[in-house]
């Protein structure tokens, strides 16, 4: 056998083996594909089967409102989210409110009320993503970031066309699906501290800026739209709508600095009635009106009303009934261990000691405070004791909270100060100043409501049970002003106050539109002390200047 011969053999043989090893690769990759193509088609199977099952929507998603006129109440907060978004000029929001009273369905509708304004930047086109912030999930390494976006680096790909090639691929975050649109964040608070640096840098670029240790400028094989993307960022200008339940003190200040704040309130219990009733005509059920007063009475907000409603309603259903009855609705109480939402009401008798305080709870929920206080001879300096709020107070949000002596107490002690100032012996007496009801109270806005309580106590005359009060006192006995003050008016005003005390340096033009209780504007105690108390006590007389009766 010559040298070409075996040449030819050694070829023969190594083309028949590497020809079996594609062969054999080729055979793999088919059987592979037939494998992968009936597991897919028995999972498509089970996928169909699975779109045919379909359980009917909530009742609150069916009855949800369609147009910002179906909303219920909020109509201060509805007329600050059109000024924010349905203008030519739009603003980012974050709306503050309580669950479960329409701060979801009023941003999902603005949108496409700001479209019908030929001035809104906003094309009929123009996107709604809806991002919650308690889901999305923080990732330290960026590989996924449902909010801002990441790139996916060829290791994270494997073997796709990109992945070998080496090549970096940026994924579009909620801030660039909402590009040109309106992105909405439910629950904005909860959002991670770096993931809200992140969204607070895209806000002020409009567009998302990427970065891979795999980008090259000069690597010619990366597509031409992913060198613009790493080089001129990705677009990401929109309007944000923030909705939480948190406190506005609680959010961070530089993303609320860039928001117009809107405020949703509690649900009255006639709104909560008429969210009732829409869901009742809605799946066709009838409501005897003292079911519905049952519900009033313990609803705290539109959705509660609704699932109350539906639970009210199978009950009905289930016995061949198409009324609510009384009794159905208290077997609902009754069976979610629901209790009553107390409004607490104005006395029906003036008492010595016994002062009618605001105050406001959560974001924009105000009460009427009972604040009692009593005074006994002191057989030393005079002690102050303070009962129904936490002597000692956390302030500040997650990030940091420091402790603090208890604001009302402070408050009580210039309170003490001043009265002496003023030549009632307050230090000679021990005060026990009782806040009932659980009601978080801030102290230096009960200031006011304090010192007309101790006062009250030391000169044995009765306040006045019909008129409530707010403001924080100087040590000089200036009526200062305080925050909140619509939503004490208003509270007072749906407690039965005929009248209410504010800092004149609260008053507002706004105040006007507040009918149904006089309106008195003060700057010091001593002007204050002539309104609030029984009888004719005082002999310093007020300027009548900023006395506003709207009462008509
Ligand atoms: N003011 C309202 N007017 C009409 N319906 C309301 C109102 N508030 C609540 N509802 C009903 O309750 C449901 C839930 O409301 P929505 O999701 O808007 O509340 P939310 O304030 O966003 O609460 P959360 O903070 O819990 O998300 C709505 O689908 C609607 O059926």
């Amino acid at each position: 056998m010559n040298l070409v011969s075996i040449v030819v053999i050694i070829q023969l043989f190594f083309g028949i083996v590497i020809g079996l090893y594609f062969w054999n690769l080729l055979k793999n990759q088919r059987a592979n594909k037939n494998t992968i193509e009936k597991e897919s088609e028995k999972e498509m199977e089970k996928l169909r089967e699975m779109k045919k099952i379909g359980l009917t929507a909530p009742l609150s998603e069916r009855i949800r409102p369609k147009s910002l006129s179906d909303v219920v109440g909020q109509e201060d907060g509805i007329e600050a989210l059109r000024a924010a978004i349905c203008s030519g000029n739009p603003q980012h929001v974050i709306i503050y409110g309580p669950p479960g009273v329409g701060k979801t369905a009023a941003a999902r509708i603005v949108l496409e009320e700001a479209k019908r304004n030929a001035n809104s930047p906003f094309r009929t086109t123009a996107p709604f993503i809806e991002l919650d912030a308690t889901t999305a999930r923080f990732d330290e390494r960026g590989v996924a970031d449902p909010l801002i976006g990441s790139v996916h680096d060829p290791i994270y790909q494997g073997a796709g066309a990109m992945g070998q090639a080496g090549i970096p691929q940026p994924k579009r975050g909620a801030v660039s699906n909402a590009h040109g649109g309106v992105l909405f964040i439910d629950e904005i608070g909860e959002l991670h501290p770096i993931q809200m640096n992140k969204l607070l840098k895209v806000l002020e670029d409009r567009k998302v800026l990427y970065e891979s240790a795999y980008y090259s400028e000069e690597n010619k094989n990366i597509p031409t739209h992913i060198h613009q993307i790493f080089q001129d960022g990705l677009p990401a200008d929109f309007r944000l709508i923030g909705a939480t339940t948190r406190m506005p003190e609680e959010i961070p200040p530089a993303i609320r600095s860039r928001c117009l704040e809107v405020y949703f309130r509690e649900l009255e219990p006639e709104e909560i009635t008429t969210v009732a009733t829409k869901a009742s005509d809605k799946i066709k059920c009838e409501v005897e009106p003292n079911a519905l007063k049952v519900l009033s009475e313990y609803a705290r907000n539109g959705r509660e009303s609704v699932n109350m409603i539906q639970i009210a309603a199978s009950i009905s259903k289930r016995q061949g009934r198409d009324q609510i009855s009384q009794a159905d609705m208290e077997w609902v109480v009754e069976s979610g261990r629901m209790s009553p939402r107390l409004k607490p009401m104005i006395p029906l008798k003036s008492r010595i000691g016994k002062v009618n305080g605001l105050a406001v709870q959560g974001p924009s929920t105000g009460h009427i405070l009972a604040i009692e206080i009593m005074v006994l001879p002191s057989l030393g300096d005079g002690k102050i004791t303070i009962t129904g709020i936490a002597e000692e107070e956390t302030i500040g949000n997650q990030s940091k909270s420091i402790k603090r002596k208890s604001m009302a107490r402070g408050s009580i002690e210039n309170v003490t100060t001043l009265l002496r100032y003023l030549g009632v012996p307050a230090h000679e007496y021990d005060v026990h100043v009782n806040f009932p009801g659980g009601i978080p109270v801030d102290g230096p806005s009960a200031g006011l409501a304090m010192a007309v309580g101790i006062y009250s106590s030391i000169q044995k005359v009765p306040v006045r049970h019909d008129i409530a009060m707010t403001g924080e006192i100087s040590l000089h006995g200036e009526v200062m002003p305080i925050g909140g003050v619509l939503t004490k008016i208003k509270a007072a005003k749906q407690a039965g106050a005929k009248q209410v005390v504010i800092p004149k340096a609260n008053y507002q033009a706004i105040c006007a539109k507040i009918t149904g209780i006089e309106i008195i504007a003060v700057e010091t105690f001593k002007e204050a002390l002539t309104y609030v108390l029984e009888g004719d006590h005082v002999k310093v007389k007020p300027s009548n200047q900023y006395r506003i009766d709207q009462s008509s």
